[in-house]
């Protein structure tokens, strides 16, 4: 039965799309935390809850190992994502984070962790409300232990600990359709070392095109065009908060985020996320911004390669410089940086340089999702102002 957890699920159901009728907004209201189910849900028998603290190395090197063999492939199992270790304790010790909401299932015999669930909370403005939500990721069962309906009851059980913190919203992207996605966005990526994606075949040569000509159309100048770029210092904080709240704030979705979030999303840190700004040589304004994040994918299967190094556009925002030499000097510094292909998303106003810098279509889509909370159609992605990791 197709979607049989999610037909009993807070989420706007198929059924019901189109129907005006029902309000944008919560679908279910807050109960009082004491009606909230106290004690977590029941696992199968061989298996127990723990929660995993990731600032224990060892801890964070079990979820790091079981993310590297058993998380996200592409839809040609290919490639699979490979997140850092530093990449994980970011993605789940933003501002306000709860331990309790990393959650790992292990054999109760061997304790070898086998699965794994997180909830980072976010405050998430949709239209002229701010809603807190949990933003749910990294949802990873083990390969061998599929289709025992573990999933469901993780889902359950993460939804169980955010009620209990008073939280009644979530948002979390998926590669699959389910009931009923916010935004379906379209992926693009730009090649940056088109000679390895080919050999590794993420890319194909063109028709009529040679490899010397493919690597001619990619290449990149050495240097960026636009004075006063540079790395985002701590210093940059508040100018940084100001400039993305107000690029922010056109959006129908997006995240509402003050100095303190800034700090933990924006500050570069090596080999996690990388972030520019360009300050006015004359009058030392912060004009633009543009920042990326590092997400490798283990090569399955290739025997000169085993890594793809890969920046994700984050968050840009061009208000003096053109969002195209903007976008292109961020190009020119992953390329000095090594990185072999640069993803994006059609979401905020990226549609606007995708094609222009190079940037193919990928083979699929990311679908965003609300839980408890519906909103009236489906968004188009450059209404979208939020990026998940
Ligand atoms: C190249 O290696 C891959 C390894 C696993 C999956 C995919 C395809 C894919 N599913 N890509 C994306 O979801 C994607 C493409 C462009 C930008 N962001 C993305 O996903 C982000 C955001 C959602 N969580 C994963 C990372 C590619």
């Amino acid at each position: 039965k197709r979607h049989a957890f999610w037909e009993t699920q807070p989420v706007g159901q198929f059924k019901d799309r189109g129907d005006t009728s029902f309000p944008e907004g919560p679908i279910e209201l807050p109960i009082p935390i004491s009606e909230v189910k106290q004690e977590p849900y029941n696992l199968p028998n061989l298996y127990e809850w723990t929660t995993c603290d990731i600032d224990s190395e060892e801890t964070c090197t079990e979820v790091y190992n079981l993310l590297t063999n058993n998380y996200v492939e592409d839809d040609e199992n290919m490639f699979r994502f490979n997140y850092s270790k530093e990449f994980i304790r970011w993605a789940l010790r933003p501002p306000g984070y709860f331990r309790n909401w990393h959650i790992g299932v292990r054999v109760k015999a061997s304790k070898k962790l086998v699965a794994f669930i997180s909830g980072v909370p976010a405050r998430i403005r949709v239209r002229d409300e701010v809603v807190k939500m949990a933003e749910v990721n990294f949802l990873c069962v083990h390969k061998k232990l599929r289709s025992k309906r573990l999933a469901p009851v993780m889902i359950k059980e993460v939804t169980r600990r955010v009620h209990l913190e008073n939280m009644w919203q979530a948002a979390y992207t998926a590669g699959v359709v389910l009931p009923t996605p916010a935004t379906t966005c379209q992926y693009w990526h730009r090649s940056l070392n088109p000679k390895k994606l080919i050999d590794v075949q993420f890319s194909r040569l063109g028709a009529r095109m040679t490899m010397s000509r493919t690597i001619k159309l990619y290449k990149l100048p050495g240097t960026t065009a636009t004075p006063g770029m540079r790395k985002m210092e701590l210093r940059d904080v508040p100018a940084v908060t100001r400039l993305l709240r107000n690029y922010l704030s056109q959006f129908v979705v997006a995240p509402d985020f003050d100095e303190d979030d800034v700090e933990h999303w924006l500050l570069p840190t090596e080999n996690v996320v990388d972030s520019f700004l360009v300050e006015s040589p004359e009058t030392h304004e912060i004009t633009d911004f543009c920042s990326f994040y590092t997400l490798p994918s283990t090569i399955l299967g290739n025997p000169n390669y085993s890594t793809l190094k890969a920046a994700y556009s984050f968050y840009n925002v061009s208000t003096r410089t053109p969002l195209l030499q903007l976008i292109n000097d961020m190009l020119i510094l992953a390329k000095q940086k090594d990185y072999d292909v640069f993803n994006a998303l059609d979401v905020m106003h990226n549609e606007n340089f995708l094609k222009e810098l190079k940037f193919g279509p990928g083979d699929g889509q990311l679908h965003y999702y609300l839980y408890n909370y519906r909103v009236r159609h489906a968004l188009k992605p450059s209404e979208l102002g939020l990026v998940l990791l």
